[in-house]
């Protein structure tokens, strides 16, 4: 589990231990982190430090000081290093240790960013020491000259390796706002603990992969601000039957998706239910989207009947229910029923305050606006996803209900605030049908859910959507294999993730 927190509450720990006189040594860890860091993305290029050239962005703040310190260690080794001043100060120390390994040095300036910008993109890496946690809104002035030159050069594929000292300059450590430009990063080395603003909106987008080094802030940071499940903590939350289980035990889930209109979306999430593994699932909707899914799926029970009259342990409602009455009006009764509920698509639509965490709603950053302006919230599609976390506590709050908010990084956030962020899809599952599946997967996780009560977290269903969003985030990307990918074919993939969860959940069955 990858625990995150706020730029603000980072600095908040720091601050005991700069009043000890300690700030020099955090500072040589986390440039030692960064030095090594940078050494091994080298590497994998197959470029060796003796003769490579590397530029370092340096601010006027101690992030400067870090990318500094850093490159000092890296023309040490025998890289030939220049460290581009984007302020007419920079730490003076680090500077200082720069110069006496042989960096050279120059100040950014309007007049010399353009020839600046072509010389930083013939390096073979770029240390960017911009702005740390220190910095507030996008890249101003010469910077953003340079930052957009590798930002486009790298959507061509030339650009250099470029390392994000702490935070991609420009990105808001405690939200991932990215406000302006920002420069995007191929792997981000973050310092004490994951910031917030990496794993959301356009600063998850911009972080690349994440290295976290400790420097000895861990007894000082406190509750996490949010969370990102890893492959290892799907053990234990996934469903996995005991010898004395039979179908009802397991748990019984409740589907009413669909309509003449859309039946596909009916099939996907009932086959994407019955490979994340339930005891029974029960389908209500139109009879001829049961008849197909009779044929896709004969082990589904289905019948036209209402909420009310079949005994499920959790529902899955709105998937392709389109303006089909019957199935709006079943999605209604499933958010009443007091029993978890997965809500999706056009019943989002329907929802009303005064929901409980276990219905978890699951829109997209369109849906989303449409929800928060149905509740008076004056706001745009774009600003949810500039900030999809803010507007995911929003909705949880005003509704409710926990909300996942599917997106580059889908976020799962309780109405008392705990908050998720999983990035494991692949691009290629931004298709239709892909919605289809997580609610799938998610309903059979809130259907076979047995956690006792007082051994729930706090958030405990923002964590189940997270489970699902990541078991169908791993899924789309082992099924496209770095291509194009047809939800309704995840199924095999989905079932051999919960097998491994399960030969790694202690104490059941193999
Ligand atoms: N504290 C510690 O012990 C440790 C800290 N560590 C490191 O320190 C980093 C935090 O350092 P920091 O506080 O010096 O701030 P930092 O982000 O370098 O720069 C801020 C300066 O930039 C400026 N500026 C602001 N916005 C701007 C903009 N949009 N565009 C342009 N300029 C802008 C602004 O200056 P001003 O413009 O106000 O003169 C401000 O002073 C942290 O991320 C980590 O890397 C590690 O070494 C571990 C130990
Ligand atoms: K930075």
């Amino acid at each position: 589990m990858i625990r995150a927190y706020t730029g603000t509450a980072v600095r908040r720990a720091e601050a005991p231990l700069l009043a000890a006189g300690r700030g020099g040594e955090l500072m040589q860890r986390a440039a030692y982190g960064l030095y090594a860091a940078a050494a091994a993305g080298l590497a994998e290029r197959r470029v060796r430090i003796y003769g490579s050239s590397v530029t370092v962005l340096a601010g006027s703040g101690n992030n400067g000081g870090d990318a500094l310190y850093a490159a000092a260690r890296l023309a040490r080794r025998g890289a030939a290093t220049t460290a581009v001043l984007t302020s007419a100060a920079a730490h003076p120390a680090a500077l200082a240790d720069f110069r006496a390994q042989g960096g050279k040095t120059l100040v950014l300036t309007d007049s010399n960013a353009a020839a600046t910008a072509a010389a930083v993109l013939a390096a073979d890496a770029v240390l960017d020491g911009v702005l740390g946690t220190g910095g507030s809104g996008g890249l101003r002035g010469p910077v953003r000259v340079c930052a957009e030159a590798l930002n486009s050069a790298r959507l061509q594929g030339k650009a250099p390796l470029v390392v994000a000292c702490d935070l991609p300059s420009g990105v808001d450590a405690d939200s991932g706002r990215v406000d302006g430009t920002c420069l995007s990063a191929d792997l981000t080395v973050t310092f004490g603990a994951v910031k917030t603003g990496l794993l959301a909106g356009p600063g998850a987008a911009a972080a690349g992969t994440i290295h976290c080094i400790d420097i000895g802030l861990g007894p000082y940071l406190g509750t996490p601000d949010a969370y990102r499940l890893q492959a290892e903590d799907l053990a234990g939350l996934l469903p996995v039957p005991a010898p004395s289980d039979h179908k009802y035990s397991r748990g019984v889930l409740g589907i009413a998706a669909g309509s003449e209109t859309y039946p596909g979306a009916a099939l996907m999430a009932t086959g994407a239910a019955l490979a994340t593994g339930v005891g029974m699932l029960r389908y209500l909707g139109p009879a001829a989207v049961a008849r197909l899914i009779n044929l896709a799926h004969p082990e589904a029970v289905c019948s036209p009947g209402e909420v009310g009259d079949v005994h499920v342990q959790a529902w899955v409602a709105g998937p392709g229910a389109g303006n089909d009455g019957d199935q709006l009006r079943r999605a209604r009764d499933a958010m009443a029923s007091g029993l978890p509920a997965v809500i999706d698509a056009d019943a989002v639509g329907a929802v009303a305050p005064g929901l409980h965490p276990a219905v978890i709603l699951t829109p997209h950053a369109g849906e989303l606006t449409a929800l928060l302006r149905s509740l008076g919230e004056e706001v745009e599609r774009p600003e949810i996803e500039a900030d999809p976390i803010r507007y995911a506590r929003l909705a949880a709050a005003r509704t409710g209900a926990t909300v996942l908010l599917k997106g580059w990084a889908t976020v799962a956030a309780a109405p008392t605030g705990e908050l998720y962020s999983q990035a494991e899809a692949t691009p290629w599952l931004a298709t239709a049908g892909s919605g289809d599946t997580l609610s799938g997967i998610l309903g059979a996780l809130l259907a076979t859910d047995r956690t006792p009560e007082d051994e729930r977290q706090p958030g405990h269903y923002a964590l189940l959507a997270a489970a699902a969003a990541h078991l169908h985030g791993r899924a789309g990307a082992l099924e496209a294999a770095g291509g194009p990918v047809q939800p309704s074919l995840l199924g095999p993939r989905i079932r051999s993730l919960v097998a491994d969860a399960a030969k790694r959940t202690p104490g059941k069955i193999k």
